[in-house]
């Protein structure tokens, strides 16, 4: 059963008429997760805002997207407001951009998870403490009381993720995640990813410019360049029988880089080929 299904997706600049995303079709199975790779600009942050229906006012899009057999294209803003965060969760690169810069954390938490469930406050803290502890968040009450500058980029992850986890979505969208971490945020961030899919058992699709995250995390790939998807398959079949020649180039050259590394590293390997 599919999660997800997008149909047609097509992206585009009303002011220019210029196409970012073209005649883009896949699904999320029910518990597994895509990962979208491809070069910069190729249309990975497009396609999850225009799942979410959150693009820059200047862009527009048509096709079908079905979540849970519900078709979000048709939904009103205010029921599509109340489909993100409980059912479709977008987690973005960059968590400083998530939250309100004037507010504590804990501000942020609390308003989103009254909104959608009307909880108590202490049922929140309760909850978010619970959640921050099993990402490995120490000290919850002083996160939740700190403002985002006051977080690294990587715990201001792991609030996303715990936020996640109390919210439930049928659905994770996480758009290049950990690229604005360090080596060790990244891997711990991944980690949690892995485990939060497991915990829960939702969907998710992972964008991610690196193919070592990808052949860990995920079950199906799509690749994307210039707005169209050029191929899509197992985890599997693309790093060992991808078809289109861009696959075999990006495949090609993390292989290469894994082997530099491996020389420079005396045996250590990024991902395993
Ligand atoms: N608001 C916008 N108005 C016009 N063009 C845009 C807008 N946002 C993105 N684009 C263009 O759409 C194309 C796809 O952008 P997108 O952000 O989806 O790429 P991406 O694959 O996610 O890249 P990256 O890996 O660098 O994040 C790019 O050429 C970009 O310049």
């Amino acid at each position: 059963m599919n999660s997800l299904e997008v149909s047609n997706l097509k992206v585009w600049d009303s002011r220019t008429g210029k196409v970012l995303v073209s005649n883009s079709s896949f699904q999320v199975k029910q518990g597994s997760c895509l990962a979208i790779v491809g070069e910069s600009g190729s249309g990975k942050s497009l396609t999850c805002r225009a799942i979410m229906r959150l693009n820059k006012a200047g862009l527009r899009q048509s096709g079908d997207i079905l979540l849970g057999g519900v078709n979000l294209t048709k939904l009103s803003e205010k029921e599509m407001r109340k489909k993100r965060g409980k059912q479709l969760c977008l987690i973005v690169q960059n968590g400083m951009r998530a939250f309100d810069p004037s507010c504590v954390v804990g501000v942020h938490l609390k308003e989103t998870l009254a909104w959608h469930f009307g909880w108590s406050r202490d049922d929140i803290a309760d909850r978010m403490k619970k959640a921050m502890e099993s990402v490995m968040l120490k000290d919850p009450i002083s996160v939740m009381n700190s403002y985002p500058h006051q977080l690294s980029g990587g715990m201001l992850q792991r609030v996303m993720i715990a936020l996640a986890i109390v919210l439930e979505p049928d659905v994770v969208i996480a758009d290049e995640p950990t690229t604005a971490l360090d080596t060790i945020s990244q891997f711990e961030v991944i980690e949690q990813f892995i485990q939060l899919r497991a915990r829960m058992g939702c969907s998710m699709i992972f964008v991610s410019h690196d193919l070592a995250v990808v052949k860990r995390i995920a079950d199906e790939v799509l690749v994307m360049k210039d707005g169209e998807i050029v191929e899509s398959g197992t985890t599997r079949d693309i790093f060992s029988l991808a078809r289109h020649e861009y696959t075999r180039y990006l495949v090609s050259t993390k292989l290469a880089l894994n082997h530099h590394f491996k020389k420079i590293m005396g045996g250590v390997s990024l991902v395993d080929n």
